[in-house]
């Protein structure tokens, strides 16, 4: 996160008639403060997700708003991906392993994070994780340095979870404050341990033939159990993904070839987007662009995944913003086949591979199958 192309783009999909200048993330801010909260008018195109009653099973759903006039045309054909169910059904897998492992050995999966500076979405995020570990039995550790630590506080810190034998995980939370090497810390966390997969070794081994990282990215990683999950094939089907950053679109693209889908990225330099993506079977979006992708960029019957977690202004809720995805989800409800919600869609998803990336580690690391 972070980077943001000079640009326009408009925050609300009912209309291109009011465009908002979408602002990046601050490094040092509140969470959502003012400014970079995205306007959004009260014709919102993104209803919040209506609660599925069956986890796994495929929902319909139709549009809840009266107001998207695209919506209103026709009955929404698109199944809703729930990842917050999946991601519920995911705990409660790794709950029962981690169960199994402690009866059997008398291990419990710990993981440690490391929190630097006063960001406050970074504070939810952790606080979350911190949730999800205590909801399936991993002991969690957390760090939290202020804002102006050094690097080497921070290094010190991994240095001290790289040899202690309780973590098996360790995750930095990202972003890092400006003076911080964000190469440097993340290359120090021993390969072993790095259940964000972004440890250099671990993404070229993804993008390797034949290779096997030892973990893989959370988001990128969730986005494809949500496929598999759902029984969308991959193999053999177009697949764009919109962004290319380290975290997100760059080992999704990978992931998705080894799946053996054709992949083209699109990105800010990219000419035509709109007519590479509607070229796709499956799209995951990810560049953090509010309502970017509409729903003539989608080929009818598409699946679409979608990353991007944006604030925007809603006077009508006490926090004043909420959360909407890169795409427009009315519009794409309207063509495509499956669509993930923001929120409820792809975040949950992070959270419950993080826990299985953990699991995975202290399995390993005791030689437990
Ligand atoms: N649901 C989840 O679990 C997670 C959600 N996120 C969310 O996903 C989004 C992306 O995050 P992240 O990857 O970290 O963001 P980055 O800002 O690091 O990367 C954004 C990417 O999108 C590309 N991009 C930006 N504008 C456009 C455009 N107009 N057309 C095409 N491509 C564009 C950029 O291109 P270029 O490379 O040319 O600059 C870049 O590759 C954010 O909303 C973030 O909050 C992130 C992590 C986890
Ligand atoms: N080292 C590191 N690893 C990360 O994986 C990492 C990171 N740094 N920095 C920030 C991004 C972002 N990210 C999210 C995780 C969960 C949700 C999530 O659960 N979202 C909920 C909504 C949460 C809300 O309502 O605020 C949802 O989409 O339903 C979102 C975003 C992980 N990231």
């Amino acid at each position: 996160m972070g980077k943001m192309a000079p640009m326009m783009i408009f925050a609300d999909c009912s209309s291109s008639t009011t465009a908002h200048h979408l602002l990046p993330f601050g490094r040092s801010c509140e969470l959502w403060p003012s400014n970079l909260i995205h306007s959004y008018r009260s014709l919102s195109c993104s209803p919040l997700p209506l609660p599925n009653p069956s986890p796994l099973s495929l929902s319909y759903r139709s549009s809840s708003s009266t107001l998207c006039s695209a919506a209103m045309a026709t009955e929404s054909l698109a199944k809703v991906i729930d990842g917050k169910a999946v991601a519920k059904q995911i705990r409660e897998e790794i709950a029962a392993e981690i169960l199994r492992m402690k009866d059997a050995i008398g291990v419990v999966p710990g993981l440690a994070v490391i929190l630097v500076g006063d960001r406050k979405d970074s504070a939810t995020y952790v606080r979350n994780k911190k949730k999800a570990c205590d909801s399936v039995g991993i002991n969690s550790y957390e760090v939290h340095l202020p804002e102006e630590s050094t690097e080497q506080e921070v290094l010190d810190s991994i240095s001290r979870f790289n040899d202690d034998p309780s973590v098996h995980g360790i995750l930095v939370q990202l972003p890092l404050p400006l003076h911080m090497n964000e190469v440097k810390i993340l290359n120090s966390v021993a390969i072993e341990k790095d259940v964000d997969g972004f440890h250099p070794l671990n993404i070229g081994r993804l993008a390797m033939r034949g290779r096997e990282p030892l973990f893989v990215p959370c988001t990128p990683k969730g986005c494809i159990e949500l496929l598999h999950r759902y029984g969308i094939e991959i193999r053999g089907k177009k697949a764009v993904v919109i962004g290319r950053s380290n975290i997100v679109g760059m080992p999704a693209a990978l992931l998705l070839q080894r799946e053996d889908a054709t992949v083209t990225i699109v990105h800010s330099r990219t000419m035509n987007p709109e007519d590479i993506t509607r070229q796709a079977d499956i799209i995951i979006s990810a560049t953090g662009k509010a309502n970017m992708v509409r729903g003539s960029w989608i080929k009818h019957g598409a699946v679409v995944i979608d990353v991007g977690i944006n604030p925007v202004e809603d006077a009508k809720l006490p926090r004043g913003y909420r959360l909407v995805g890169d795409v427009c989800y009315e519009e794409a409800m309207e063509v495509a086949s499956a669509v993930t919600p923001v929120p409820g869609g792809v975040g949950p998803m992070t959270i419950a591979m993080l826990l299985s990336n953990t699991l995975t580690s202290a399995k390993r690391a005791h030689g437990f199958r």
